[in-house]
């Protein structure tokens, strides 16, 4: 058995391998003690080999699913080795197989997968010039998407995509290396890593690849999906496909889409403005309150999957966002609301098809679809009757593909049990009526007390011994019993069994017959339902095109319907896309901070509005902490991507011209993990928006230039406004705190002041927030009166005021004279400890680690004084 189980291990080195002995998988050696440690299960020994003790680790077969879930989030894969030969015949341990392996790319399982989010696998390939190839795919949606981009672009793209895995080849640079391996342990939005797996070079073969797709999609070229002379792209669609199928253990005939991502065709969401806008993740990495969480009112998973899609990848072209418009305007009345109903609980058509596909289905999956099947006939009906002639063209289309395969629910319905077993292997899956021998070995089953009633009636009839008994026990099988006084009536035709001390026990040949019937029936019956469900299987490969199809329409409906119930329990209005360039929003609302403030305090929302076009390009905002600021940029940038995918906005009114990308440095968070301060992100992100930014870009700068001393941040800040208005010509909106950047617009033409408003005076912080947007330069900051809301202690606040004063009666004289850190006379303040000047003299984001490290000590030692 362990020659066995180390040919297979050989062919797994690095994936656990799950090897199937009685009620359990056990792991062996290395494999065992990894598993040990990450799922805390006891490590045993057992015999020997190679004169070494076994080291082993077992899991129950039945809690296998719970394990390996377990092992995908840490990372891990597992090659899952069953039995496969038949224990009765095998001399020598039974033939073994890996029969699938569960990667972090490639997971099918319901039980295993999140039902709103993909796996996606990705394959990179470097060409011979600058240039990567890329393929990816979630094998449970079955579409590869290929895509070549520059070496340095792969940094946008690996994040956006956000694959579980990354293959690469084994014979790339090792600077290549190195950047993938960077790229994939950077976390993604979602918190989760992505896993670099190493390919043979072989399995990077552009005209391998090139054969692989046009053997998926039955087709002889490639020109119809435009995707010809891309081989670089072709050669990881090679491997892409190649270890796909390595992992399902077969081919993926349900993979007949093919897609070419043109980095041009979608608006540039960067994972910065991902992150910042907290489109699917919150700063903190939670998933609600987010925007897709505010959406997501989607029935079934697959809807969820998909309008995530629409959020993540708007396109340039507004073909697509206006026929979901249309569709949506039509479902806002009362159609909608009748279909919504009709989709709750339907089954996950698009997984179950693939998994059908692939031969790991179950047999409940394979009910439900057979039930959703039935409904979506329903739903394809509604919406044909509920459509106007010549109606949205989205919805007869979706209409049209809803209507299921003609004998697929048929087949599905009459073949199995309405309540199957969980599992083939139990039986108890295939239905009555189904099949002739199948119903004849069950009714053997179920028949057996009746046919021995039966035949001892007639038995007692024929030989006249009235106690003749017939009966079983487990070692002598079935007989009939007739006591020592009767033998002389048995009949000719009954063999002697075996001889007790009153009876004797006998067979006859109609006994014997249905014996054997009956000890094999059950038997018969197990490998018999097994066959058909095989038998099943084959037969719904030839409806997985029409499924597939069926499952992409009744997503879309889903996720179009959820956003017509938004917009109308939200009140937003639809927005109007037209050609000339402008940002026109009016009374345009922050959805997710509204819902919040809904909830929490019930108070309302104050909308603003936007206007920007080619002669008001850049708004720069002023205005107190805690007024508005970021929650008003963010609205912006929210309201365009929404409009942009095809939703409806939160605003009474929203006219956008083309849109290429949406970039945000909002907020400052340290980059830890790579060792980087909070300035120096700062000034990366802002580089690369200046790098990328176009008179077609949205751009949002939360005071940039704050990281660093006064007169750096206020010289770059300046500099970087310059930059966008002039160079980039970009839509930016610029919230600051530096007052001198008030006088920007006077300056520049396309620039204009806007502030949030707020009023002194009221309440007991002093300051009361009207996060109402108006023309012109805030009249001064609050920082004072914010500082004190937030509760630092009076005596800091006091100085700080003392502070302002003087600053602000020396404001014309040369800033340079006034010292800011200062102490107060005497009069206003009592004599400082010294701990508390020095404190004050520190500026936290203008320290290294050392220099924090040496300060602390300073601090410590200061304490000590009376
Ligand atoms: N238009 C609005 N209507 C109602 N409440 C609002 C509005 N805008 C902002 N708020 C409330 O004010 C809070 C602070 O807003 P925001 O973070 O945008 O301020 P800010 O000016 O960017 O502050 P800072 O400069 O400190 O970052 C929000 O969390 C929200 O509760």
């Amino acid at each position: 058995m362990m020659q066995q189980y180390l040919a297979i291990k050989a062919g797994y080195p690095h994936t656990l391998v799950f090897y199937r002995m009685g009620d359990f998988y056990e792991l062996f050696f290395g494999d065992a003690e990894k598993a040990a440690r990450l799922l805390d299960i006891t490590l045993t020994q057992r015999g020997q080999s190679a004169g070494e003790p076994v080291v082993m680790a077992g899991v129950p077969f039945h809690s296998i699913d719970n394990y390996l879930a377990r092992l995908i989030k840490l990372g891990e894969s597992a090659a899952i080795c069953e039995q496969v030969g038949d224990v009765a015949t095998a001399k020598g341990p039974v033939e073994r197989k890996v029969v699938r392996v569960v990667t972090p790319g490639t997971l099918t399982d319901s039980e295993l997968l999140s039902d709103k989010t993909e796996a996606v696998l990705m394959a990179v390939h470097p060409g011979a010039r600058t240039g990567v190839g890329l393929a990816w795919m979630s094998v449970t949606q079955g579409i590869v998407f290929l895509a070549q981009c520059a070496s340095d672009e792969l940094a946008d793209w690996i994040p956006r995509i956000a694959p579980g895995e990354l293959l690469y080849s084994a014979e790339v640079t090792p600077a290549f290396e190195k950047n993938v391996q960077a790229l994939a342990a950077q976390p993604l939005a979602s918190g989760q890593r992505t896993v670099a797996v190493l390919r043979p070079a072989w399995a990077f073969d552009g005209a391998l690849g090139e054969r692989k797709l046009l053997e998926q999609l039955g087709a002889a070229s490639l020109a119809a999906w435009d995707a010809q002379g891309l081989s670089d792209a072709h050669a990881a669609a090679a491997a892409l496909l190649d270890y796909a199928e390595h992992t399902q253990g077969r081919a993926l005939s349900h993979v007949k889409s093919l897609r070419v991502a043109r980095s041009d065709e979608l608006i540039d969401l960067p994972i910065t403005t991902r992150r910042n806008l907290e489109l699917t993740h919150t700063l903190r990495g939670e998933t609600s309150p987010t925007l897709f969480s505010l959406l997501d009112v989607c029935q079934t998973g697959m809807g969820s999957r998909a309008l995530r899609s629409w959020l993540l990848e708007p396109k340039r072209d507004r073909s697509e966002a206006r026929a979901r418009l249309d569709a949506i305007g039509l479902l806002r009345g009362g159609l909608g609301q009748t279909l919504r109903s009709a989709l709750k609980g339907a089954s996950d058509v698009e997984r179950i098809t693939a998994r059908t596909a692939l031969r790991q289905v179950r047999p409940r999956e394979l009910v439900g679809l057979g039930q959703t099947l039935g409904r979506a006939q329903q739903l394809a009906q509604g919406l044909q009757h509920g459509l106007p002639a010549g109606g949205p063209a989205l919805l007869l289309q979706i209409a049209a593909d809803l209507t299921p395969p003609a004998g697929c629910a048929e087949l599905l319905l009459a073949a199995l049990l309405p309540e199957p077993a969980a599992l083939v292997r139990d039986g108890g899956v295939i239905n009555h009526g189904f099949d002739a021998d199948l119903d004849e070995l069950r009714s053997i089953q179920t028949n057996c007390d009746g046919f021995l009633i039966d035949l001892e009636t007639r038995e007692r009839a024929r030989t006249g011994i009235a106690n003749l008994r017939v009966q079983f026990n487990k070692v002598h099988g079935f007989y009939i019993e007739v006591t020592q006084g009767q033998i002389d009536k048995v009949p000719d035709d009954y063999r002697r069994r075996q001889t007790l001390k009153n009876a004797e026990r006998f067979i006859t040949p109609e006994l014997k017959a249905f014996e054997d019937k009956a000890l094999s029936a059950q038997e018969r019956a197990l490998a018999r339902e097994k066959w058909l469900f095989e038998h099943l299987l084959d037969e719904l490969q030839a409806y997985i095109d029409p499924l597939t199809r069926l499952a992409r329409a009744l997503a879309a409906l889903d996720a179009l319907c959820a956003l017509a119930e938004r917009s109308l329990t939200l009140n937003w209005s639809a927005p109007q896309f037209v050609a000339e360039p402008c940002i026109e929003i009016r009374g345009g609302r922050h959805p997710v901070v509204e819902a919040r403030l809904n909830e929490t305090t019930g108070g309302s929302f104050i909308a603003n509005d936007t206007v920007m076009g080619p002669k008001q390009r850049m708004q720069v905002i002023t205005g107190p902490n805690m007024g508005g600021k970021s929650t008003y940029m963010r609205q912006v940038a929210v309201i365009v991507l929404l409009a942009s995918m095809g939703s409806y906005v939160p605003a009474t009114a929203c006219r956008l011209g083309p849109i290429d990308a949406i970039h945000t440095r909002i907020g400052a968070a340290d980059d830890l993990a790579n060792a980087q301060s909070t300035f120096m992100v700062e000034m990366t992100e802002a580089a690369q928006i200046l790098n990328a930014a176009t008179p077609q870009s949205l751009v949002l700068m939360d005071e940039i230039g704050r990281g660093t001393s006064t007169f750096d941040g206020l010289a770059l800040a300046g500099g970087i406004a310059a930059h966008l208005h002039d160079k980039a010509r970009a839509f930016t909106l610029f919230a600051t705190h530096y007052f001198e950047l008030t006088e920007f617009p006077a300056g520049h033409h396309a620039a204009v002041n806007v502030h949030v408003s707020a009023v002194e005076g009221g309440g007991k912080s002093g300051i009361v927030f009207l996060h109402q947007i108006e023309p012109g330069p805030a009249s001064r900051s609050y920082g004072i009166q914010v500082a004190r809301l937030a509760g630092v202690p009076a005596a800091v606040v006091q100085h700080a005021r003392h502070a302002l004063a003087a600053l602000e009666s020396q404001s014309e004289q040369s800033r340079s004279q006034v010292d800011l850190f200062a102490p107060p006379p005497p009069s206003a303040e009592p004599e400082t400890h010294p701990l508390l000047a020095a404190l004050r003299g520190i500026d936290p984001d203008a320290l290294s680690p050392r220099e924090a490290l040496d300060q602390l000590y300073q601090l410590k030692k200061l304490s000590l004084q009376p």
